[in-house]
């Protein structure tokens, strides 16, 4: 057999929760749990060079800016560096009256005594312990039964309130409890821990306890984990005075899964870190935590409205890469290469005006409903640049979109395969992506530049054409009737006979003009010409002009007796 295949027998699958008639399935996350970033902690022990005060000063920064009110700063007994920086936030009053650090910490006595000593001067503050309880780390890592396991979490909470009675007088000091592994943990022996240290501490009104409960390594689905939850939540004592905290890693991929379904089961606060840092395969994200609900319509508490600023931070400080495909903040997360994607993209963004015209309201107040994209990339401060990127697999969607965003010229569709065409023969022929600018060149040169310089036309004499002045008919003439009867003047001596016009539409903003789409056909030979002026006769001429150029250069101009005409056809002035 293949040894990975026979590999898998190494392996189990988790206990069954013994929860029955699980209320989480039903609900909804309807408001922001308390957050607490352990990137200065979780974050920072997992990183291959921990960050120095200096840098540790800029993500608590960034931070306390973003909205967090609860930021764990360090291990402060694990190196200098962490306990210089705890000592710089005290003896500089760097901490906003707002925000409540915490400090981690082990359930041993010297450890406490000196994390409690760093703490000194604090105003307020939380002092975080914690023990392993799983039955591995009992019998493998400490070499307890369960009464001393639960011995050291009660002594170590002990020692935290005899230390703190004694240096931290004037501190409004917290108290939070985690047991490492508790995922893998019995749960009854969890529940029996939690209330032993709870004994000790008698949390109470203004004496609030935080127990914290963490997937230190992520080994089950979601699911699990929740009905964990679920099955805490109901059994402890003293509900009212404590804070049910979860802290989510990522082992499989499923930490955000996991703290979403563990907050629909009870849990009031999450630990986590920015762009998912952590040990292994990272703390849960926050960054994706907090703007799923954002995406919800649930306010997260933390403003993420300078995404780029925050990943820029967090990549300094790590000395790690976001990846370019990591929810809401990678390079690549508001982009569509794929033809069928920028189709409806474009198709949402036009709808989106539509609405807001109707409404009478900015684009900006609409419901944000475009397809592909589960968040407004202005909302999190990024352009729409390049929302649609144009290389071999994209399409006219996509092509028009680019040209519509950097030229401001609304595209028929018909031209819009045309163009699409020869944009794709460039992708087929360089490979890789064709850039915005490069389209942009592309089409000026193609449509736009050429037929302003005259050319001769390869048109024979008296050949009917159609002039539309976009395409509906119930404005006909109206408004611009003594124009357009210029222009059908000014077409005569090209021969092109204009026996229809059409027209609807705005004047377009942004390319100089009006924008003038003239579809000519001849034969099976269909090509179009764009013309910009501020003239409308002028830019019905450019645009004839450009078409009949195109023809000029795609074929070589033949006898005007042997062409294939059908009538030509001029399109569209918007
Ligand atoms: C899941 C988590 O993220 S937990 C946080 C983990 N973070 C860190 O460990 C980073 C900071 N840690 C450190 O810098 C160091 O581990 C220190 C300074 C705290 C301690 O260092 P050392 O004294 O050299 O010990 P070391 O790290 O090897 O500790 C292991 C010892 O602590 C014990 N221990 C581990 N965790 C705990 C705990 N929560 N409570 C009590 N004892 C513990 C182990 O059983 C072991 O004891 P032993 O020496 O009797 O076998
Ligand atoms: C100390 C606890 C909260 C922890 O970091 C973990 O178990 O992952």
């Amino acid at each position: 057999m293949n040894p990975f295949r026979r590999a898998v027998r190494r392996y189990r699958s988790p206990a069954v929760v013994p929860l029955t008639e699980r209320a989480w399935p039903g609900r909804r996350i309807t408001s922001a749990p308390r957050w607490l970033s352990t990137d200065l902690r979780d974050g920072n022990q997992s990183l291959v060079n921990p960050m120095s005060p200096d840098r540790k000063l800029v993500m608590f920064r960034l931070l306390t800016e973003m909205g967090y009110r609860e930021i764990e700063v360090g291990f402060p007994v694990a190196s200098q560096d962490d306990h210089d920086f705890l000592r710089t936030l005290i003896e500089r009053d760097l901490v906003p009256d707002d925000v409540t650090i915490s400090v981690l910490v082990q359930a041993r006595d010297d450890l406490i005594r000196r994390t409690v000593e760093s703490l000194a001067g604090a105003r307020r503050a939380t002092v975080h312990l914690y023990n392993a309880t799983s039955p591995q780390f009992r019998q493998v890592v400490f070499g307890m039964d369960r009464a001393e396991c639960k011995e050291l979490a009660v002594q170590g909470t002990r020692l935290f309130m005899k230390y703190a009675d004694r240096t931290l007088t004037g501190c409004d000091l917290g108290f939070q409890y985690s047991q490492e592994l508790f995922n893998d943990t019995e749960l009854d022996f969890s529940l029996e821990v939690c209330e032993a240290v709870m004994d000790v501490w008698q949390p109470e009104a203004g004496r609030p306890i935080i127990l914290n409960f963490p997937t230190t390594v992520e080994r089950t689905t979601p699911n699990v984990f929740a009905d964990q939850i679920e099955w805490m939540g109901r059994r402890l004592s003293r509900r009212e005075h404590l804070c049910l905290s979860v802290h989510p890693h990522n082992d499989r991929g499923t930490g955000v899964a996991t703290a979403e379904l563990a907050m629909l089961a009870g849990a009031e606060r999450v630990e986590g870190c920015l762009f998912g840092n952590g040990e292994r395969a990272g703390n849960v994200d926050l960054v994706t935590l907090g703007l799923n609900m954002f995406s919800q319509g649930v306010d997260p508490g933390v403003d993420f409205s300078d995404l780029n600023r925050v990943r820029r931070t967090v990549e300094h400080c790590t000395e790690l890469p976001v990846h370019p495909r990591h929810p809401y903040g990678g390079d690549l997360v508001y982009t569509a290469f794929s033809g069928s994607h920028q189709d409806a993209i474009k198709k949402g963004f036009d709808e989106q005006k539509r609405v807001a015209a109707a409404a009478g309201v900015p684009v900006a107040e609409t419901r944000w409903e475009i397809p592909y994209l589960p968040v407004d990339p202005a909302d999190v401060g990024r352009t729409y640049e390049t929302v649609v990127r144009i290389n071999s697999q994209s399409g006219k969607g996509g092509v028009a979109y680019v040209v519509s965003s950097l030229l401001g010229l609304h595209l028929p569709r018909d031209l819009q395969v045309e163009f699409a065409a020869l944009v794709q023969a460039r992708a087929d022929a360089e490979g890789g992506e064709v850039a915005p600018d490069r389209i942009a060149d592309l089409f000026r040169s193609e449509y736009v530049s050429r037929p302003l310089v005259s050319v001769p036309l390869p048109l024979p004499a008296a050949v009917p054409a159609y002039l539309h002045v976009d395409g509906a008919a119930f404005e006909v003439g109206a408004a611009r009737a003594d124009q357009i009867e210029q222009v059908r003047d000014r077409l005569v001596p090209w021969g092109i006979d204009v026996h229809a016009v059409h027209r609807t539409g705005t004047a377009l903003t942004g390319c100089g003009g009006l924008a003038v789409y003239a579809e000519l056909r001849v034969g099976d030979q269909v090509l179009w010409g764009v013309g910009v002026d501020a003239d409308l006769e002028a830019a019905v001429s450019a645009a004839v002009r450009s078409a009949a150029a195109r023809l000029n250069r795609t074929t070589a101009p033949p006898a005007p007796e042997s062409l294939p005409l059908g009538p030509p056809r001029l399109a569209r002035v918007v």
